[in-house]
């Protein structure tokens, strides 16, 4: 994969936010009184957080929901912060919003899903953080597309803001039946790829908007060798004017975190890294076999698109396609494959058969003449 040019990236031990790692930033969807702030800060950091977040102003789906209370909850912030030595992290949307933010003393800026998605506030954004040295964070837009991602990050970055990172609060879906929002792993995983140093920092709240998957959702991104989470932490969170479902105690935090098994990303042990490199040639030789294969079916598509062609047959053919897409998940059952796996797979092979028997129709393909017409 094509690494992108030209980041110059501090990493997060730079941002003035302490040198735990991972780092976790927790804290109510929304600031709502003074007195929740206060309470909510005191007991996160009783836990041992000391990087808070809080909605301040709220961007919702539908109007009519709760839009957060807005600047006047920068005073409250002001003083939680004196009062605990926390430091604080707050969403803008608008130069508006970084003005006031910075006016206040916020510590660490991010920019929405939704803001994300448009360019052009991306772009007022960053043109109002020239000259400015505080931390910036990018979540994901809320469809899946990196280049937007990436698009945003740049923006922001081209600014003049070294000290950037990227958020994954998992993209908006039909039907998801299990996460608010797919993580869909691959994508923030090629943005790492794409830009290794690169913080990026897991939102599991927005990912599963309910509690019971928080934990799980945070340990994935922990065994994905993400740089921090980013947790909704609410003193009283079926009270909460916004997201209560998704939000849990400081309490309850404190323990998923102390539960939470931190991966290293390799280990200087020669003993594992001669048994990684001896499974990883067996990996290389199973995918050059898994390609022969691939290609031995390809081929054989060919054949049954030449036939085709000289039958003036169409490409697709529902009924064979059912059969092939309902028991192929059987076998795969059989050889412990997931299901949802091999169907992935399959739709991806079937889509390539129909591209190919397409190139068959339009092309005069050499060799379609020696096939005999079958009677
Ligand atoms: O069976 C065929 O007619 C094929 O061309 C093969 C194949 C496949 O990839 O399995 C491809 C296209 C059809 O829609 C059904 C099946």
């Amino acid at each position: 994969m094509e690494k992108e040019k030209g980041f110059d990236i501090a990493s997060i031990s730079e941002w003035g936010v302490g040198s735990k790692a991972p780092l976790v930033i927790a804290g109510p969807c929304s600031v709502e009184t003074p007195e929740q702030l206060d309470r909510t800060v005191s007991a996160l950091v009783e836990k041992g957080f000391s990087v808070v977040r809080g909605g301040v102003w709220k961007p919702r789906t539908r109007p009519n929901s709760f839009e957060g209370v807005g600047h006047i909850a920068l005073p409250w912030i002001k003083d939680v912060k004196e009062k605990y030595g926390v430091k604080f992290a707050i969403e803008v949307a608008s130069p508006y919003h970084v003005e006031k933010a910075l006016e206040f003393g916020i510590d660490v800026l991010w920019l929405g899903a939704r803001t994300t998605v448009n360019p052009f506030a991306v772009q007022d954004i960053a043109d109002s953080l020239k000259g400015v040295d505080v931390p910036v964070l990018v979540k994901n837009p809320v469809n899946p597309d990196l280049a937007l991602w990436i698009g945003a990050l740049e923006r922001i970055h081209q600014a003049g803001i070294r000290k950037i990172g990227a958020i994954h609060r998992g993209f908006s879906n039909f039907n998801d039946q299990v996460y608010r929002n797919s993580p869909t792993w691959q994508i923030p995983l090629e943005l790492k790829t794409k830009i290794p140093n690169l913080p990026i920092i897991n939102d599991p709240s927005h990912i599963c908007g309910r509690r019971d998957l928080l934990s799980s959702v945070a340990q994935m991104a922990m065994d994905l060798n993400f740089e921090g989470l980013i947790v909704e932490s609410h003193i009283d969170p079926d009270k909460a004017w916004s997201d209560a479902s998704q939000q849990i105690t400081p309490e309850v935090l404190g323990g998923m975190i102390a539960g939470l098994h931190i991966r290293e990303v390799s280990v200087e042990n020669p003993v594992f890294q001669s048994q990684l490199d001896t499974i990883r040639e067996h990996i290389d030789q199973v995918d050059r076999e898994l390609l022969e294969v691939l290609s031995r079916r390809i081929r054989l598509v060919e054949k049954a698109g030449e036939y085709k062609k000289l039958n003036n047959v169409a490409i697709f053919q529902m009924e064979r396609w059912k059969t092939v897409f309902e028991s192929r998940p059987e076998w795969g059952r059989s050889l412990q494959l997931e299901e949802g796996f091999v169907k992935e797979m399959f739709q991806l092979i079937h889509t390539e058969s129909i591209k190919k028997q397409e190139e068959i129709m339009e092309s005069k393909i050499e060799g379609a003449e020696k096939l005999e017409k079958p009677q």
